[in-house]
């Protein structure tokens, strides 16, 4: 689990996090969503460690990255997968040879370990076929594939995913999520995703955080998001036509099911 208590981030004098306090819990998909500019992005970059805010924890099952030594923040690193925008494999290495790279710069793993290993994980995503092939030379979700394997061959404990279905088409987006959903469960990860796809909202969260200008503004699930009262929650989520109208259908099922009770 991971908990975040009064986390507070400015840059030159501007508050971009407001005293945000959530949890973060394992086993589960976590969302934290928002529109662009609100934040999410600071906010993953804070508990991740990759900036520090100047105020508040953020706890890995207990410990405060913010007052752990180097050697304590170095062991917590190797217990972190990421899965950025864009995959950002490496091109001038293989499949196979990218989902390597963290076993050869983390651990001891003999080669034929390594192989092992790297096959294992390209396997529980599904890419078979593909382990000598270019990133260049594979579709946008199979690369998708690729970084999943790669985050996940240290057995993280804990995985940050950024926006994973950025340039996705809507039916490989849904395949990702639930293979991260999937991933998430059996191997008992904290898994926490940003994301403003709507399909992601419905389909895999779990728990979602909404950010809104940077303040933490509703915690719930993706049933709770549809009889939310919340005006920001429901201008964010509910801004396309197409969600409008599934609300509308929510609503009317709901209330024709609790007459009938
Ligand atoms: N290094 C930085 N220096 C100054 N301001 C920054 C920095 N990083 C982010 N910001 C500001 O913080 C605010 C929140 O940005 P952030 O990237 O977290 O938004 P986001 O919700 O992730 O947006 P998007 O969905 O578009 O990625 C923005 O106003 C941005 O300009």
């Amino acid at each position: 689990m991971i908990e975040i208590k009064n986390v507070t981030k400015s840059f030159d004098g501007k508050t971009i996090l407001h005293d945000i306090s959530a949890t973060f819990h394992t086993g589960k998909t976590n969302l934290i969503i928002g529109q662009s500019g609100s934040g999410k992005t600071v906010l993953m970059k804070s508990i991740v460690g990759l900036l520090r805010p100047e105020s508040g924890q953020i706890l890995y099952d207990g410990k405060d990255l913010l007052q752990i030594s180097g050697a304590q923040i170095k062991a917590l690193r190797s217990e972190i997968g990421m899965l950025f925008q864009g995959s950002a494999l490496f091109d001038s290495l293989t499949v196979i040879e990218n989902v390597m790279f963290p076993l050869k710069m983390f651990t001891r793993k003999s080669l034929a370990e390594r192989i092992k290993r790297a096959e294992f994980c390209l396997d529980r995503v599904n890419l078979k076929g593909a382990n000598n092939l270019f990133p260049s030379e594979i579709s946008g979700g199979m690369q998708k594939r690729v970084a999943i394997a790669r985050a996940i061959a240290l057995n993280p404990k804990y995985l940050f995913c950024d926006e994973p279905n950025s340039g996705l088409d809507p039916r490989t987006s849904i395949l990702i999520d639930e293979l991260v959903r999937d991933i998430t469960r059996e191997y008992n990860i904290t898994t926490i995703i940003n994301t403003h796809d709507m399909n992601s909202v419905m389909g895999i969260g779990e728990n979602i955080v909404f950010l809104d200008k940077g303040h933490k503004e509703w915690v719930g699930n993706n049933e709770e998001i549809f009889t939310s009262d919340n005006k920001a929650l429901n201008d964010f989520v509910f801004a396309s036509n197409l969600f409008k109208m599934v609300k509308k259908y929510v609503i009317k099922e709901h209330l024709s099911d609790s007459l009938k009770e």
